[in-house]
């Protein structure tokens, strides 16, 4: 598919949707949360996909939506969250919205699998490292007993523990805390599934074991062609680990490319200052560049740019006009997108900015808007 940036948005989504080998396919996600006070939409209008064996990074600041964004898709949002009917996520051609909880089941224990940050949330203390992945293999594979133990002293070599017939009868706490991320790996590919979805895996980790388990991950994804969703706040880790990245602001994703790609023409300007704010060794002793302020909890419908009060190229018409994913892409890169009212960058701006607004150019400032809460 050429880059035409002269396509509009909906011509780009039509064109993703042609080349449907998606295994996980998120369309316009909205998932809030009901307060006394307000109603906290924390992921607003998500939409992006992932092919098989494919890494999707998912980056974004603290507060940006991301984890409510990967609990969605497995369908761990309870009340006072729900996901707005709108919202679709088709996984290997299934809609999962709206299953029930036992149908949800399955998915977990077959098609998606979670590995969360810190891994004793999902380890139970009182029962061995054994136990617990033989559960998971009863519950998804049938298995037990021997056979059971078998599979998990397998799996627990297969993430790279050494004597793994015997750490197999120990408890969590007697492994480290990168072990026991791997053993926390091991349960979720006892579940054999297509996608595993890794939420900051390595943050609460040193920086040592953290690429030990980047590159278990790695390996594990080339031998049993497994799809990763891997959410973190590091750009660095994201360039390591990623086929393509998302980079998600206040619920939104404002940018979308490959990985090479994104580092080498970021367009979003929110993008280029997470690039500014990654630690480099080359630049040692030099001031960190941090992006000044902080991530808004949207509450209403976004009728502006949310980046906008942050941004170091705002212009008056980011706060009154929401910013569509338009295709941003160079030579050669035809899914690339951003939505930013800077572009398509070849337009003049008043163009630019009506595309955004929609054709109907509905009035987004003035009368109407005067007493709605816009923030
Ligand atoms: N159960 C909940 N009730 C109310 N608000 C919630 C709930 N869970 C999340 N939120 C809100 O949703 C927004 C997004 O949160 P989320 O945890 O997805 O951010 P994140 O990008 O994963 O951040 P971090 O990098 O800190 O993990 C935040 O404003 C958060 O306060
Ligand atoms: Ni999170």
């Amino acid at each position: 598919m050429a880059a035409d940036p002269s396509r509009s948005a909906a011509d780009a989504g039509a064109a993703a949707e042609a080349g449907d080998d998606r295994l996980l396919e998120v369309e316009n996600l909205q998932t809030v949360f009901h307060t006394e006070r307000e109603t906290i939409r924390a992921v607003d209008g998500v939409s992006f996909g992932i092919a098989e064996g494919e890494t999707l990074g998912l980056v974004g600041e603290s507060g940006s939506g991301k984890s409510v964004t990967a609990r969605s898709i497995m369908g761990l949002v309870d009340s006072p969250g729900e996901l707005l009917p709108d919202s679709s996520i088709r996984f290997d051609g299934r809609e999962l919205t709206g299953l029930s909880e036992k149908q949800y089941e399955r998915v977990r224990g077959g098609g998606v699998a979670m590995v969360f940050q810190d891994p004793l949330s999902t380890l139970n203390p009182v029962y061995t490292v054994g136990n617990q992945i033989e559960e998971a293999l009863s519950l998804h594979r049938g298995l037990s007993g021997m056979d059971a133990t078998e599979k998990a002293i397998e799996l627990l070599e297969d993430v790279g523990i050494p004597d793994a017939a015997r750490r197999v009868s120990e408890y969590p706490h007697e492994f480290s805390g990168g072990m026991r991320q791997r053993a926390v790996i091991a349960m979720a590919l006892a579940c054999d599934p297509d996608l595993l979805i890794c939420d900051e895996p390595t943050t609460a980790l040193d920086v040592t074991i953290q690429a030990q388990i980047l590159e278990l991950l790695a390996e594990l994804q080339e031998e049993h062609g497994l799809a990763i969703l891997f959410i973190t706040h590091d750009m660095g880790v994201i360039a390591e680990v990623c086929d393509r990245v998302a980079v998600m602001y206040a619920g939104e994703v404002v940018e979308q490319a490959p990985v090479v790609e994104l580092f080498e023409n970021p367009r979003h300007p929110y993008t280029r200052g997470l690039l500014r704010s990654i630690p480099s060794t080359q630049r040692g002793a030099e001031r960190l560049e941090t992006i000044e302020g902080e991530v808004p909890t949207p509450n209403a419908p976004a009728t502006d740019c949310r980046f906008a009060p942050r941004c170091p190229e705002a212009f008056d018409a980011c706060r009154e006009v929401h910013p569509e994913a338009v295709p941003v892409a160079t030579e050669g890169v035809d899914d690339h997108t951003a939505a930013c009212l800077l572009y398509p960058e070849d337009e003049p701006r008043e163009q630019a900015v009506d595309r955004h607004a929609g054709e109907a150019a509905q009035p987004h400032v003035g009368a109407d808007d005067a007493g709605g809460d816009s923030r």
